[in-house]
């Protein structure tokens, strides 16, 4: 048998291509950066067709750099950004218009009118621009003849792994029960699409593909010979990469924005703190694992910011130095609500801000709030966990692009108020999306062996005294309502 595992990590900032030996060990990687199209306050886009093209672009590159050949992996998985919208023509192959990122509120005026109680009961999320239900309403009466060509059958929805898993096989319309769980189409108690929730939001099913699990093997990439044996949601694959198998197991993974996730087991528990009910992941026909999730819509996009539109940073790691350079942010706050705030509150009216300033403060202070700022929102979706679920972290798991700031890591260990620990491998999403995959071909056999993988590479212990971190909460929370009632 071939001796490796592939894995496609196609994240809001970059696609990688990831490839991992049977001890879980990274023996090569390919990353590139797509373009952030940003045409008005509050919208987001990508350009799918770019993304195809990365993608292709990190397999022959990891591979080449590796010195391996496709005929070396045993299996692709594939994990990826979630609810990013793409419709694209059945016959051409071609996006109908850009891909509609996660973070995009152009569809808050659809929100109203909503019935949150039906959404909740049926999907486990609440009404929200942030799923990509909205996003394909918002096409489909938008680009002109589009909803007669989707009623039709002549054009496909899709989120990435969908639209992957068509270019890569060659016309597979398929998505996996994690990416679908984030669609807001998907009934939770089915596993099938809601024929109440298309009607609710007026998705034609010929445009819908099949929910599959998330670990089989699809179909064959073309030209490469190797099965796609996975697709799952990127913060779920960090779930499975982090080894959570079991009820009570969490992490958080902080990219672009944070997003924790605590395995509930083959039950899903229902939030009535703000919190997301997802599927965490399904195999085979096995019973599908559910998860309780806090999304943070903003978190490394907020250093992206300072780097990218104020300018302040050279570049993201920079803002370790930066930040290191005061004692602490002399009472700035700053709450990066770009698109809304997400879990726990929910509220799209809000909008960015940095409270607290006086002519005093510098870059430093600001940039050492925006790491601050990070950990806070973690702290408010693991209180909120504890409320749903009466499971109390004794540590704190956490992996993503932000965990190379030993700064920011040491900060969510005070602000916390509990360990933080980051594993040797760094890359969980593309290592659960390879451990999927692996699972399915019989590549790994058991979760014992992922689990007898996985080795702790750092530790951060709080620092705070009890009576800073109170008020640092309370300031923070006094800078949130200061965010709201705004766009
Ligand atoms: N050393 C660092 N300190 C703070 N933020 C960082 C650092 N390195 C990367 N980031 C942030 O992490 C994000 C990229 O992480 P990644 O896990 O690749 O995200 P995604 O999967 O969302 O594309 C970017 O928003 C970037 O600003
Ligand atoms: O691409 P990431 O890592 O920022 O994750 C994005 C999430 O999947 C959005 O729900």
């Amino acid at each position: 048998m071939a001796q490796f595992i592939g894995a496609i990590d196609q994240g809001t900032t970059s696609t990688r291509f990831m490839i991992f030996d049977r001890g879980g060990v990274e023996i090569g990687r390919s990353q590139i950066e797509h373009r952030q199209i940003l045409p008005a306050a509050g919208l987001v886009e990508h350009d799918a067709r770019e993304i195809w093209e990365n993608v292709r672009k990190t397999i022959d590159a990891a591979l080449s750099g590796a010195g391996l050949v496709a005929s070396d992996l045993a299996a692709i998985g594939i994990a990826n950004q979630r609810e990013t919208t793409v419709i694209w023509d059945r016959a051409t192959g071609d996006p109908v218009a850009p891909a509609i990122v996660w973070q995009d509120t152009r569809t808050a005026p659809q929100l109203a009118g909503l019935d949150a109680d039906l959404l909740r009961e049926r999907t486990g999320l609440p009404p929200a621009t942030y799923f990509s239900a909205t996003k394909a309403r918002w096409l489909l009466d938008t680009v002109t003849g589009l909803r007669e060509r989707a009623e039709r059958g002549e054009v496909l929805f899709g989120t990435m792994d969908s639209w992957l898993i068509w270019n890569l096989t060659g016309g597979l319309h398929l998505t996996d029960v994690t990416n679908a769980s984030r669609t807001q189409l998907m009934n939770l108690a089915t596993l099938d699409w809601d024929p109440v929730l298309l009607d609710i939001f007026a998705i034609p099913r010929a445009m819908l593909p099949e929910i599959r699990s998330s670990a089989e093997v699809y179909g064959t990439a073309d030209g490469l010979g190797v099965p796609i044996a996975a697709a799952i949601g990127d913060q779920q694959a960090a779930l499975f990469g982090q080894t959570c198998f079991e009820p009570g197991d969490a992490k958080c993974t902080y990219g672009t924005g944070n997003f924790v996730l605590l395995n509930t087991g083959t039950t899903p528990v229902r939030s009535t703190h703000g919190l997301l009910t997802t599927v965490a992941y399904r195999f085979g026909d096995q019973p599908p694992v559910f998860a309780l999730e806090g999304s943070v819509a903003a978190s490394g996009s907020a250093i992206q910011w300072l780097r990218d539109q104020l300018g302040i940073l050279e570049s993201a790691s920079d803002s370790e130095t930066l930040a290191g350079q005061v004692e602490d942010t002399a009472g700035v706050y700053f709450v990066p609500a770009f698109s809304g705030l997400f879990a726990p509150y929910w509220r799209p009216d809000a909008r960015a801000a940095i409270v607290g300033l006086s002519r005093y403060h510098t870059a430093a202070h600001l940039t050492r709030a925006a790491l601050e700022a990070i950990c806070y929102q973690t702290r408010d979706v693991v209180v909120a966990m504890a409320q749903d679920s009466g499971t109390e972290l004794d540590c704190l798991q956490v992996d993503g692009g932000v965990t190379a700031n030993a700064l920011c890591m040491q900060l969510q260990a005070d602000i916390l108020g509990v360990p933080v620990s980051r594993p040797a491998v760094a890359e969980t999403t593309a290592l659960g999306a390879a451990y999927a995959a692996g699972l399915a071909v019989g590549f790994w056999t058991s979760l014992d062996e992922l689990r007898a993988n996985r080795h702790e590479d750092r530790r951060w212990q709080p620092a705070w005294t009890e009576s800073r971190r109170t008020e640092g909460t309370t300031r923070w929370r006094m800078a949130i309502d200061r965010t709201l009632d705004w766009a």
